[in-house]
């Protein structure tokens, strides 16, 4: 089943283009990260699925009336602000807004669907605690937790795992790889292309606003794709526990035209 198509998007920002005529969809059972350097578009990418910036093409997303589009799909924003001092638990309750009608109080399925986030996240000691008083990767997790208890088919996360420590950067890939294995679709951009080709079903490949590459991370991540758009060397092998790719050096700038 198709849960996210993006159809020939592009986006102008000052004069610039910042994404360039990209089509792609994604389907359930997916885990599609979002590589490319800095700058590359990665961000404008997932905020344009989601309709929050201006740009020419279609987002089957973006078409979508807001509250249909809470339903259909989850955000998880690279900033990381908890502005209220509320408790762990309330902060990721309010994942369950877009299922609550107007003034409604959370059921039983809304109790479950919080409880399994924080489950999913390791957070149940942290369950009581002010959120506004955690540390940063905390933090990053309850609101990772909150977007799971949104319980949407497809999620999308700006580098979700930035911040994290190893632990719990593998146990939240692990994570969105356990919900893409279940039926859902997960969209991550990410910079630590090791975990990426670990957990990744499919990689797309950013690079000046353009989709240079999209499939397998096997077949995504070759020696000329990974120098020419990273600008890096790298080793890539199968082992028993899995593929490993490690960046090892930087390379020289090719000589100006
Ligand atoms: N509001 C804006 N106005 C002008 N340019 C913008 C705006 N937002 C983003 N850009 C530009 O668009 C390009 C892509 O930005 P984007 O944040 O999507 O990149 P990214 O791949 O997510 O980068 P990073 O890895 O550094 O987070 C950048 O050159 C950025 O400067």
């Amino acid at each position: 089943m198709t849960l996210l198509t993006l159809d020939r998007i592009s986006v102008t920002r000052r004069d610039r283009a910042v994404l360039r005529d990209i089509t792609l969809s994604v389907g359930a059972g997916e885990l599609v990260g979002v590589i490319g350097p800095n700058g590359a578009g990665k961000t404008t990418l997932l905020r344009t699925a989601l309709g929050l910036v201006a740009h020419e093409g279609h987002s089957s997303l973006a078409a979508l009336p807001e509250p249909a589009r809470a339903r259909a799909a989850a955000w998880l924003p690279q900033t990381r602000e908890i502005a209220w001092p509320v408790s762990v638990e309330t902060l990721v309750g309010l994942g369950r807004l877009p299922h609550l009608g107007p003034g409604r109080r959370m059921g039983a399925a809304d109790r479950v669907a919080v409880d399994h986030a924080l489950d999913a996240l390791g957070l149940g000691p942290l369950r009581p605690r002010t959120a506004t008083r955690l540390s940063g990767g905390e933090q990053a997790r309850v609101l990772i937790a909150r977007a799971l208890a949104q319980d949407t088919p497809l999620l999308l996360a700006d580098e979700p795992i930035a911040g994290l420590d190893p632990e719990h950067q593998i146990a939240t890939m692990t994570v969105f790889a356990t919900l893409a294995a279940e039926g859902r679709g997960v969209i991550v951009s990410l910079h630590d292309l090791g975990l990426a080709v670990r957990h990744c079903t499919r990689l797309l490949v950013l690079d000046h606003g353009r989709l240079v590459a999209d499939g397998p991370p096997r077949e995504v991540l070759t020696p000329d794709l990974v120098a020419r758009v990273f600008r890096v060397s790298a080793h890539f092998a199968d082992t028993p526990q899995g593929p490993v790719f490690q960046p090892l050096e930087v390379l020289p700038c090719p000589p100006s035209p």
